[in-house]
């Protein structure tokens, strides 16, 4: 859906779609953070909640991709997130599908709307998958890293939070978010219908607190056109067996 975007790109203000944009855009340059509140709104939000919990409860959640850092024993020590990937075409996804096309359209248009074209510097041409994630409680969290912290092309990370009546004293599960160059953390609770941006190198490392209620989310992750082709041109030529032998 990246490429119906004409290149010079006019953004009627009438269009609900104009102030968000705009907000996304001033968040972005000004903190490299962006919280929208009642993404969805209400209905639409629990069509996406009951979505995510039938999936859940089919099983086909796995545990997340385990980070591997020096000197823990064990892999549960780095987090303890389920996840499985959906590209939204999946039958009984169609909120979800409808969620994904809503957050692509406010990054694209974002992007062409921001000055000269670009939002901080990218031109975003596509994304991940959509990676439904659930940390099921019982201490689950997700130690300080940082999404992209090797140029592997993704610039903006997206969340969309579905935790209904969270609450942060009794439930944990903060994100927290640690903005390169300021002792200022940001402090992210994963309330019910919260659309979350970021940055995804390393001005924001963030760290997922330990949840002690079943914390659900979905995540995409934007590409930046430049980064993406150098990224996976190096990932090609790392693959080939080295020529210089
Ligand atoms: C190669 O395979 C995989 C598969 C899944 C992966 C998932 C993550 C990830 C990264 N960040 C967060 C996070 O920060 N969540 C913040 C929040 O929920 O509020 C999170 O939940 C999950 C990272 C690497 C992965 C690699
Ligand atoms: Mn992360």
């Amino acid at each position: 859906p990246f490429n119906h975007m004409p290149n010079s790109f006019y953004m009627d203000p009438s269009d609900p779609c104009y102030e968000i944009c705009q907000r996304v855009i001033k968040d972005m340059t000004r903190f490299g953070v962006c919280v929208l509140n009642n993404f969805l709104g209400r209905e639409r939000g629990l069509m996406v909640l009951q979505e995510v919990l039938d999936m859940y409860n089919t099983g086909i959640f796995s545990r997340g991709q385990l980070v591997s850092s020096p000197g823990s024993t064990d892999a549960q020590t780095i987090r303890s997130d389920l996840i499985t990937w959906i590209d939204g075409k999946e039958t009984k996804c169609f909120y979800i599908r409808q969620l994904i096309s809503q957050v692509d359209n406010i990054i694209l248009r974002a992007n062409k709307m921001a000055n000269n074209g670009k939002m901080g510097d990218y031109v975003i041409n596509g994304r991940t998958k959509a990676m439904v994630a659930c940390y099921p409680g019982s201490g689950s969290h997700y130690v300080k890293h940082v999404d992209n912290p090797n140029k592997d092309g993704r610039c903006i990370t997206a969340i969309y939070y579905l935790n209904l009546d969270w609450d942060v004293k009794r439930c944990g599960g903060l994100l927290r978010v640690f903005p390169e160059g300021t002792n200022q953390v940001a402090d992210i609770a994963p309330i019910f219908d919260r659309m979350l941006f970021f940055w995804s190198d390393r001005r924001n490392p963030h760290e997922v607190q330990p949840a002690y209620s079943t914390r659900y989310a979905i995540t995409l992750w934007y590409f930046d056109a430049h980064e993406r082709e150098v990224a996976l041109r190096n990932y090609k030529e790392r693959g080939q067996p080295s020529s210089s032998k």
